[in-house]
């Protein structure tokens, strides 16, 4: 490998210094120094060969992990020549966790405690979550770690916050559908945002709680009605229904799991999940049953693990090691990587609908561009669905909507 600056990164613990950094002082928590060799091993999520990044362990995907590995390198050197003169952290950005008690909060949290790029971890709840921020905050991880409890503590959890992510609400219990939790998530969900937009109305907001195909719509009027709404940071984390698509085509076609890469567009409910099997990195060909087969796996993997669950909840540790690749993207993104691109499910004009899921490209003030180029040359399948999924996305979203203008009518 290339010699790489003297400077190495360094967690909270004991520096490695160079030579030219004996002077400084051995240990300084968040004195960020960066080599590619400390990186691979920082960064436990890429596992400790990642040398280049480009683990299968890794939650980035390998382009990613390419465009990651080019920023580090990148900033090792500057990080290099700013340290001669003074110690700059390289974790900056703060991030809130709300719902960070539960099943999908606690293990999200402890992955983007792990995220080089955290300096301030967030974690709030309506209860328990003194004891997961006690926990969490002996990881030797860069991130200093607050927990806020109830309403009254909400706002200090928001204030200054980067990235925002909202995995609180109820999940679902066999039988019931995603939008049989709208009842009790929408309420939770327009509270929060009312929140976010009072404090941190500049954050990357990503909603989680489902039904997303409605929650999300909610947010942005409630954001609207706030007078802060920008289209381009409000996120619904659809994340997960690549990672499945990912997964579930590697297997199928006994590819490196690294490599493949498949679009899901549309919603995230059932029939509106729509992978772009025609579309998957690197070209595969597929039959009809096996399009099918795994079109219907993919739509129902969410269910699939609600009946695993037997009554215990949904997807928690999939949802998020998928959130938290969805939070690092975002702040590589805010720290100016130029080559993020990530599916969610995002205000859109990419179809008569006024939310659709798809590829974007974000950027430092959010989505930077919707890519349309995957709902070009579909195949008739995929048209076919396509077509389909829209009746039911449009109801969730107006349900969403007039939802929102229902409370503020009753307000
Ligand atoms: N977008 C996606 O792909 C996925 C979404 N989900 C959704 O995520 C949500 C959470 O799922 P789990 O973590 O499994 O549920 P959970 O019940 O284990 O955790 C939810 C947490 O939210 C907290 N909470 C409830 N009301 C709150 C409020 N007003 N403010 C702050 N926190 C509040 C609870 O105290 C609890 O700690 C569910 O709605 C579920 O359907 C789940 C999996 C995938
Ligand atoms: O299925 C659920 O209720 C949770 C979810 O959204 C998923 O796992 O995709």
């Amino acid at each position: 490998m290339a010699a790489t600056p003297a400077a190495t990164f360094s967690i909270g613990t004991t520096s490695s210094l160079g030579s030219k950094m004996s002077s400084l002082p051995q240990s300084k928590p968040c004195a960020l120094r960066l080599n590619q060799n400390s990186l691979k091993s920082f960064s436990g999520l890429k596992a400790a060969s990642s040398v280049n990044c480009e683990s299968e362990s890794s939650f980035l995907g390998k382009e990613s992990s390419a465009a990651l590995r080019g920023s580090f390198a990148q900033k090792a050197q500057k990080a290099d020549r700013r340290f001669q003169y003074n110690f700059q952290p390289r974790a900056s950005y703060k991030v809130a966790v709300l719902g960070a008690a539960g099943g999908i909060g606690q293990p999200l949290s402890l992955l983007i405690k792990m995220s080089p790029l955290v300096s301030d971890l967030h974690l709030y709840d309506i209860a328990n979550v003194k004891g997961v921020a006690a926990d969490l905050s002996h990881c030797n991880t860069p991130s200093k770690v607050r927990d806020f409890t109830g309403n009254s503590e909400l706002a200090n959890a928001l204030k200054g916050v980067n990235v925002v992510v909202i995995p609180a609400g109820v999940p679902r219990k066999p039988g019931m559908t995603r939008d049989d939790l709208f009842n009790i998530n929408a309420g939770i969900v327009k509270n929060l945002v009312e929140a976010v937009a009072d404090n941190c109305p500049d954050a990357f907001l990503h909603i989680i709680s489902n039904p997303v195909n409605s929650t999300v719509p909610i947010a942005a009027e409630v954001l609207k009605q706030k007078g802060v709404y920008d289209p381009k940071k409000l996120f619904g984390v659809s994340t997960l229904d690549v990672v499945r698509a990912n997964t579930f085509v590697a297997q199928q076609k006994n590819l490196k799991l690294i490599d493949v890469d498949v679009p899901v567009v549309g919603g995230h409910a059932g029939i509106t999940i729509l992978p772009l099997l025609s579309k998957t990195k690197p070209s595969v060909s597929f039959t009809d049953e096996e399009i099918q087969q795994l079109t219907v796996r993919i739509q129902n993997a969410g269910t699939e693990v609600v009946e695993a669950k037997a009554g215990a909840g949904s997807a928690t540790l999939s949802m998020a090691y998928a959130a938290a690749r969805f939070v690092e993207s975002s702040l590589r993104a805010l720290d100016g990587d130029g080559d993020v691109y990530e599916c969610s499910y995002v205000q859109s004009d990419l179809t008569e609908l006024p939310f659709f899921a798809s590829r974007i490209k974000l950027g430092r003030k959010g989505v930077e561009a919707i890519i349309s180029s995957d709902l070009q040359g579909l195949t008739e399948y995929e048209q076919k669905a396509l077509e389909a999924l829209k009746p039911e996305l449009k109801a969730s979203i107006e349900k969403g909507i007039s939802f929102a203008h229902k409370q503020t009518v009753a307000a």
